[in-house]
């Protein structure tokens, strides 16, 4: 097992987690991941070099599979990396083992997929709170409180998913993903299964909570309307970082895709 801290800019012991100096939450040097062996060997990253803005939501768009899915796992320690390293919060975190990789997803990370994987029978509070109970930390109400203000969702605490529309549901598994204020958290697709309007106003309030919370966000999308909410969108194809816009607009996108032929 291999653990390096990324290169101190300061005197003093290295911190586990981000320093305040760091402008990157997550980033990644020279990442190669490749599946298989041999002449079927697919090589869905090669040397991906990147660094995500703490406090900003990032997007990561491309043709389908141009590895966008890959970047993502390996930078949030769901998949081991060929080569290459991942710093985590300052802390490299490919060569980790599986035990040590658990924790980083436990405290470092967070998490938002397309289906919003709520549990049916807990209220909204008890959905987004679940990770500290499961962490056996104790709930902050103000922490709470103020993670649901954020989303929009304070007058919802109390019901149950059945009770809740699309977008409240997706608007609290966001609040479940912020409420351990994680390093980076990665939302793949977070509006596929809601209307276009819906998702549109998800995306800007997943935004101003970035915002508000100087939450780091990493974006999984396919749609140039969605990445166009983002502070910087990362363009990849064919396993490479070939473009970095910042704050685009949706027509840009459009421009930047139809330009690497997606
Ligand atoms: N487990 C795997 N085994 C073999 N090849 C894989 C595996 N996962 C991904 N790939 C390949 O790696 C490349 C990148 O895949 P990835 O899923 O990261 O792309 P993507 O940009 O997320 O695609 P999409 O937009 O279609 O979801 C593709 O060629 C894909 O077929």
């Amino acid at each position: 097992m291999r653990t390096t801290l990324e290169p101190s800019t300061g005197p003093g012991p290295a911190p586990r987690t981000t320093r305040p100096g760091d402008v990157a939450a997550v980033r990644a040097v020279d990442l190669v991941k490749t599946y298989g062996s041999g002449r079927t060997a697919v090589r869905a990253l090669d040397s991906v070099s990147v660094a995500i803005t703490r406090g900003q939501l990032t997007a990561v768009m491309g043709p389908s599979g141009s590895g966008k899915s890959t970047l993502m796992h390996c930078l949030a320690g769901l998949d081991t990396v060929t080569s290459g390293q991942v710093f985590l919060g300052g802390r490299e975190i490919s060569g980790l083992a599986d035990r040590e990789l658990t924790t980083v997803r436990r405290d470092q990370v967070g998490f938002v997929f397309q289906a919003f994987n709520l549990l049916p029978t807990l209220t909204a509070a008890q959905n987004i709170t679940l990770p500290l109970e499961l962490a056996g930390t104790e709930v902050d109400p103000g922490l709470l409180q103020a993670t649901a203000i954020a989303l929009g969702l304070q007058d919802r605490l109390a019901h149950r998913p059945s009770e809740l529309s699309g977008g409240q549901q997706q608007r609290v598994a966001i609040a479940r993903a912020l409420i351990t204020r994680p390093d980076v958290v990665f939302a793949d697709e977070p509006t596929g299964a809601l209307d276009s309007r819906t998702g549109q106003q998800l995306l800007a309030q997943l935004r101003s909570a970035s915002r508000e919370l100087g939450q780091t966000i990493v974006l999984v999308t396919h749609d140039p309307a969605a990445a166009a909410h983002a502070d910087r969108v990362l363009l990849l194809a064919d396993g490479a970082l070939v473009d970095e816009l910042d704050a685009p607009g949706t027509d840009d996108l459009l421009a930047a895709l139809t330009r690497l032929g997606s």
